[in-house]
């Protein structure tokens, strides 16, 4: 919470009730600015009217962000920065790579590589930008566990020889490509340079947006400015408290604040957003269409890009385009493999 944002200062709010709000989420204006007055008064245990009265009073308390001028948008337009997957054919399928200043959702069934492609990225995000990154960090909120620094060492260990020694040579490093000492430098920098958190529940994950929002803007005059944030899986958490049909709104509506929260960050940030979703694997009644991602309508109207992720035969992954400002649909092929994501 911002340090001048007293949730007390609001009508009908005392401590107990500002306890509660601050236990489910709601511990900002902002975030109280877009609540329902339902999923309020069912949360913080007040009547509609109050919930109402302190939704009102939280919208015009809130930063909620105005109007910019046309030539502010196109000045910030163009500082959008596209990271490159190293795969010809995926990087030409979206115009270069993953935007900047874009969400990017990734979904697909259980191993089809989501968790692969977050891990790719955070790597490649942090190469020269000659060799298709960034040159930036990565922040990574882990709702499944599913971090693994091993994988970064082989992702690392698999780049090609001239972009480890340029990254060297970017880091002050010394030594030759596949010399253990200079590899163990490398991959070290590589670690401190992807900020990982896990969220152990979905409340803890939209807190984590709103600390991920403080250290991208932070770090905005490091060497390594965060240019690449990833929530592997956005909807796992909320799948699984969610689970009643009675409470589908109010999902959809954390689902909503929570995605707003971040493409923020990487508005603001000039930030690359990755995050991944299953597909209904088990259909039923709740969930739907098994080859439909989790979250339904909001997650399509927010995310920017939608790839959807299929195994295909062995180490094969198609990569399918779904949705894309100004970009045509279409597939790419790619495998996964012990050094990363490679062309086919
Ligand atoms: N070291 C490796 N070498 C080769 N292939 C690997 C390696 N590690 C993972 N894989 C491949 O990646 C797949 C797992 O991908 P990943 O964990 O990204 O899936 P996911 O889509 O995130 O799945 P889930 O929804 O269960 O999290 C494995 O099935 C395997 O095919």
């Amino acid at each position: 919470m911002a340090a001048n944002e007293d949730l007390e200062e609001l009508p009908g709010v005392g401590p107990a009730t500002a306890e509660k709000l601050q236990e489910n989420g709601f511990d900002s204006y902002q975030g109280l600015a877009v609540a329902s007055p339902g999923e309020l008064s069912n949360t913080a245990d007040v009547g509609e009217s109050t919930a109402s009265d302190i939704i009102q009073a939280a919208r015009k308390a809130a930063d909620i962000g105005g109007f910019e001028s046309g030539s502010q948008v196109l000045e910030r337009r163009e500082e959008i920065g596209k990271l490159s997957f190293n795969i010809e054919e995926v990087d030409d399928l979206l115009s270069g790579g993953v935007e900047t200043q874009s969400i990017t959702e990734v979904y697909g069934e259980f191993g089809s590589g989501k968790s692969q492609v977050t891990h790719q990225l955070s790597v490649n995000v942090q190469l020269p930008k000659e060799h298709g990154g960034l040159h930036g960090s990565a922040i990574f909120i882990d709702s499944e566990d599913t971090f693994r620094p091993e994988r970064i060492d082989d992702m690392i260990r698999g780049l090609d020889d001239e972009i480890i020694a340029a990254t060297m040579e970017d880091r002050g490093i010394e030594g030759e490509p596949g010399e253990d000492e200079a590899m163990e430098e490398l991959l070290e920098s590589f670690l401190d340079n992807i900020h990982v958190a896990k969220a152990f529940n979905s409340n803890h994950q939209i807190l984590l947006a709103e600390k991920a929002k403080e250290l991208a803007s932070e770090s905005q005059d490091d060497e390594f400015p965060t240019r690449l944030l990833c929530v592997d899986s956005l909807t796992a958490h909320f799948r699984a408290e969610y689970v009643g049909r009675g409470q589908l709104a109010e999902r959809q509506q954390k689902l909503n604040k929570h995605l707003h929260d971040l493409m923020r960050v990487g508005d603001l940030n000039n930030t690359a957003v990755l995050v991944t979703n299953q597909v209904a694997s088990n259909p039923d009644s709740f969930f739907g269409d098994p080859t439909q991602p989790i979250g339904g309508n909001i997650l399509g109207h927010t995310s920017t890009f939608r790839v959807y992720l299929r195994k295909s035969k062995g180490s094969k992954r198609i990569f399918k385009l779904v949705d894309a400002p100004n970009l045509a649909d279409g597939e790419a092929i790619m495998r996964v493999e012990d050094e990363g994501l490679v062309p086919e």
